[in-house]
C-alpha cells in the first residue's frame, strides 16, 4: 500500500499510488537500512511540521543571499535549543536529516560544523584536545569550519603554501600566508559565521617542511566576533548554488597559536622540536575519506529529490495522445519519458545502498585505525575516490534529465530542480575534483594489474579479484549475474588496456609522469567502469538480502532496469564479448523492464519519503495539486508586489513616450 494517499489529492496521482504493488513504509525501511531509521525520519518530519518558528519565512527562490544566511542562522539557533526534544543527539544521521528538513540544501552557517569540523577533532585530536574542544563544539559554543583549499591549490595538497612554523622559544606555531595564492579559499562557513577552524598548513620544524598537518585555530573574538589581529577573513561572493553558505577566504600574518593546537593524535611535535611521524603517511587525509564515504548516499538522495519532483509531476502532466483521442495522456506514459527517468530511479536506489555500505566500511576503518591498523586505508581511499566521482557525475546527469522531463516548468525555480542540480554538482568538485580522484583509483587498478603480471594474483583484494579472470563468452540466458560478468569483462579489458598503454609508453622511454598523463583518459575510463561494476554488484547483493517478497519483487524489477540500461550504456566496451543479437536482446529487455516498473514509479519515489517541506518544490508536491499552487507561487513573487515598477516609470515609460511622435 502507498502510504502517501490522502483525500483532496490530485486524482491522477492517487491513481498512480493505488496501482503500486508494495507498502511504501516497508520500502523506506529497506532504503534507510531499518524500519526504525525510516520511522524516525517520519517522526522528525512530523514534529518539525508542527513547530511554526521552524517553517520557511518565504520560498527560498525569493530570498536574497543575505536573507538566506539570516534564515539559516535563525533556524540553526532555534534548532540548537529544540534539538534535545526532537532527535537523538548522538545520531549524526538524525542531526543531518533535521537540518536538511528545516533549512534545506542551500547550505547554512553550521552545515560544515558537524561534518568537517567536529570529526577531525574527534579522530585526530588527542584525548586532552578532545576534552578541551569537542564538548564546546558539540554544544555549539563555538562554530567551526575546515580550511584546506587555497586560492592557488585545491587538488594538489603537496603544493599548499600556508605555513605553521614551530617557535621553540615561545612553544607556539606561527601561521603565515606568504603569497596571494596561499589565501585559504572556499571553506564553507568561514566567510562570516565560524569563529574557529581546522586549518591545514605545512608544518615547519627546524626549517624542515613535514607537509600539511591540521591545526585548531581561533579566527574571531568569541565576544565581539571581530577577526583577531593577524587574521584576514571574508566571504568569497555568490556561487552557482549553495548560497545559504558563506564560503570564505582567510589569510594569516604572523599569527601565533600554542603548540597544543596542532591536532596530535597521529603526528606530534614535542616541546624540544622533535617530530613524530604518523602510522600512515596519509592519515591526515582521513577526514576527506570520511566525507567522500558519505557522498554516495548524500548524492543518491539529491537525485531522489529531483526524481520525486519529476515523476510525480509527470503523473499529473497530461500532454498529447496515445490511442485514446478523448483524453490527453500522462507524460509518464511515454517511453521516452520512462527511459529518461526510470534508470535514474534505479541509480538513486543503487547509490543509496552503496552509500550506506561505504559509511559502514568507513566506520569499521576508523575503529581499525584507532587500534593501530591502517592496512585498510588504501582500499577505502581507492573505493571512495571512484565512487564519489561516478556518483556525483551521474547524479548531475540524472537531475538535469529530471529537469528536462518537467518541460518549461522544470526551468522555473518553482520546480526547485535547478537548486538541487547546482548543489549536487558541487560534489563533482569538492572533496577532490572528479578527474583527480578517478586517477587516484587508477593508481590502485594499475598496481593490481602489476600484481597479476608478477604472478601475485592471490594477493588481490576481493574488489579487484575479477581483474585476473579470463571470461570471453557469456550465456545468452541473461540474469543479474551474467550482466555482472558482462560488466566485469568491460571493466577488466579497459583496466588492462589502460595499464598496457601506460606500460608501453614507459617502455618507450617516457617518464612515469608523462606516460601517466598520456594514458590518463584511458585510465579514468577504467576507473569509471570499475566503480560502476562495484555499484552494480552492491545493488545485486542488496536486493538478494531483502526478505519481504513484495518489496523484493519490485526491487528485482528495478534492478532489471539498472543492469540492462548500464550494459546498453557501455556497449562500446563489450563489442568483443556480445554479438549484435545479444545486444538487441538486452535492448528489448530494457524496454520490457521500463513497462514493468511503470505502475510502481510513483510509489518508488514516494518511498524516499521526502516531505514537502524538505522538497521545497511546487511541481513535486505530495498532493499533486500543481497548477493552482504554481499560480499562487507566481503571484507571491516580490516583483508582483506592485503593478508598475520603477524600471518602467524611470526608463521604459520615458523611452516609449519619447518614441511617440
Ligand atoms: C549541523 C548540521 C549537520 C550537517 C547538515 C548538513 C546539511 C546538509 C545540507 C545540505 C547538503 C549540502 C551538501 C553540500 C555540502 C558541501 C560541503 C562541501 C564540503 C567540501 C569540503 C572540501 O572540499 S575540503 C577539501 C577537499 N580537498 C580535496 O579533496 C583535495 C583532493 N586532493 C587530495 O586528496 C590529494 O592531494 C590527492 C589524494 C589527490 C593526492 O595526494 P598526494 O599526497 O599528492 O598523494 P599521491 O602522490 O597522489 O599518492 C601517494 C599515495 O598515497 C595514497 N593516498 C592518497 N590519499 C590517500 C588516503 N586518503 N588514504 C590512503 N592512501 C592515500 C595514494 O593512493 C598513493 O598511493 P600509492 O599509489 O603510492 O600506493
Ligand atoms: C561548494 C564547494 C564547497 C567547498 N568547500 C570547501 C571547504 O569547506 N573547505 C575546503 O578546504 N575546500 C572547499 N572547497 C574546495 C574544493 O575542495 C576544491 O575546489 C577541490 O578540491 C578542487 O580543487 P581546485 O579548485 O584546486 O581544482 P583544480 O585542481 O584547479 O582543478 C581544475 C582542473 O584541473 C584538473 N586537474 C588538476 N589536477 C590534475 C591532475 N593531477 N591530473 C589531471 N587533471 C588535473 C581538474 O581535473 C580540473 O579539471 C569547496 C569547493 C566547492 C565547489
Amino acid at each position: 500500500m502507498n502510504q502517501s494517499i490522502k483525500p483532496g489529492d490530485n486524482p491522477d496521482l492517487t491513481e498512480e499510488r493505488l496501482s503500486g504493488t508494495f507498502d511504501t513504509n516497508s520500502m523506506a525501511a529497506v532504503i534507510y537500512g531499518s524500519d526504525k531509521l525510516a520511522q524516525r525520519r517520519r517522526e522528525i518530519s512530523e514534529a518539525v511540521s508542527r513547530i511554526p518558528e521552524l517553517q520557511d519565512s518565504k520560498p527560498c527562490p525569493f530570498m536574497t543571499r543575505e536573507e538566506k544566511i539570516l534564515e539559516g542562522s535563525r533556524k540553526s539557533a532555534i534548532l540548537n535549543r529544540l534539538l534535545p526534544g526532537l532527535i537523538d543527539l548522538d545520531s549524526f544521521e538524525e542531526t543531518v536529516f533535521i537540518h536538511q528538513e528545516v533549512i534545506g540544501i542551500e547550505g547554512h552557517p553550521l552545515a560544515l560544523h558537524e561534518s568537517l569540523f567536529i570529526p577531525p577533532i574527534a579522530t585526530q585530536g588527542t584525548d586532552e584536545q578532545q576534552k578541551k574542544w569537542l564538548g564546546r563544539a558539540q554544544r555549539r559554543e563555538i562554530i567551526g569550519c575546515y580550511a584546506q583549499t587555497e586560492l592557488g591549490h585545491g587538488s594538489n595538497l603537496r603544493a599548499l603554501e600556508t605555513t605553521a612554523t614551530f617557535d621553540i622559544s615561545s612553544q607556539e606555531f606561527i601561521l603565515n600566508s606568504p603569497t596571494i595564492t596561499s589565501l585559504k579559499w572556499w571553506p564553507g562557513a568561514l566567510g562570516k559565521s565560524a569563529n574557529w577552524s581546522i586549518v591545514i598548513a605545512n608544518l615547519i620544524v627546524h626549517d624542515k617542511n613535514h607537509g600539511p598537518h591540521p591545526f585548531m585555530v581561533q579566527l574571531r573574538d568569541e565576544k565581539s566576533h571581530e577577526p583577531l589581529p593577524g587574521i584576514t577573513v571574508g566571504d568569497i561572493g555568490p556561487k552557482m548554488a549553495f548560497n545559504g553558505a558563506d564560503n570564505g577566504f582567510l589569510g594569516f600574518e604572523n599569527y601565533r597559536i600554542p603548540r597544543e593546537n596542532m591536532l596530535m593524535r597521529h603526528s606530534k611535535v614535542t616541546p624540544d622540536g622533535g617530530y613524530i611521524r604518523p602510522p600512515h603517511a596519509k592519515i591526515g587525509y582521513s577526514g576527506m575519506v570520511r566525507v567522500r564515504s558519505r557522498m554516495a548516499a548524500e548524492q543518491g538522495l539529491f537525485l531522489a529529490h529531483a526524481l520525486t519532483i519529476a515523476v510525480r509531476y509527470s503523473a499529473i502532466r497530461r500532454q498529447g495522445y496515445l490511442e485514446d483521442r478523448s483524453r490527453e495522456v500522462k507524460v509518464l506514459d511515454y517511453q521516452t519519458q520512462q527511459h529518461r527517468l526510470f534508470p535514474s530511479i534505479a541509480r538513486a536506489y543503487a547509490f543509496i545502498f552503496c552509500g550506506f555500505e561505504t559509511i559502514r566500511l568507513y566506520d569499521q576503518l576508523l575503529i581499525d585505525v584507532q587500534n593501530g591498523n591502517t592496512s585498510g586505508m588504501a582500499d577505502l581511499h581507492a573505493l571512495t575516490s571512484g565512487l564519489k566521482s561516478v556518483v556525483t557525475h551521474q547524479t548531475g546527469e540524472g537531475i538535469e534529465q529530471a529537469r528536462m522531463a518537467c518541460g518549461g516548468h522544470g526551468y522555473s525555480m518553482a520546480s526547485y530542480i535547478s537548486e538541487i542540480y547546482g548543489v549536487a554538482i558541487g560534489g563533482c568538485t569538492y572533496e577532490g575534483e572528479n578527474m583527480v580522484m578517478l586517477l587516484q583509483l587508477a593508481r590502485y587498478l594499475v598496481k593490481s594489474i602489476e600484481m597479476i603480471q608478477n604472478g601475485k594474483s592471490k594477493n588481490l583484494g576481493p574488489m579487484v579479484a575479477y581483474l585476473a579472470a579470463n571470461e570471453s563468452e557469456i550465456d545468452l540466458n541473461l540474469g543479474p549475474n551474467e550482466y555482472l560478468k558482462v560488466f566485469q569483462y568491460a571493466a577488466r579489458s579497459q583496466a588492462w588496456r589502460a595499464t598496457e598503454k601506460f606500460q608501453k609508453l614507459r617502455n618507450s622511454g617516457m617518464s612515469k609522469e608523462q606516460a601517466w598523463n598520456q594514458a590518463s583518459v584511458e585510465l579514468t575510463r577504467a576507473s569509471r567502469l570499475h566503480t560502476r561494476l562495484y555499484i552494480m554488484s552492491t545493488f545485486i547483493n542488496h536486493v538478494g538480502s531483502v526478505v519481504d517478497q513484495k518489496i523484493k519483487k519490485v526491487l528485482i524489477d528495478l534492478l532489471n532496469v539498472h543492469i540492462t540500461y548500464e550494459v546498453m550504456d557501455i556497449g562500446i566496451y563489450v563489442q568483443g564479448l556480445l554479438s549484435s543479437d545479444q545486444m538487441d536482446l538486452i535492448r528489448n529487455q530494457l524496454y520490457v523492464s521500463l513497462e514493468t516498473i511503470r505502475p510502481n514509479a510513483v510509489s518508488l519515489v514516494d518511498s524516499f519519503q521526502i516531505s514537502d517541506m524538505q522538497l521545497r518544490s511546487v511541481l513535486g508536491r505530495r498532493d499533486g495539486n500543481v497548477y493552482e499552487n504554481l499560480f499562487k507561487w507566481a503571484k507571491s513573487c516580490p516583483l508582483n508586489d506592485k503593478d508598475v515598477l520603477e524600471s518602467v516609470t524611470k526608463y521604459l515609460k520615458p523611452m516609449m513616450d519619447k518614441s511617440k511622435l
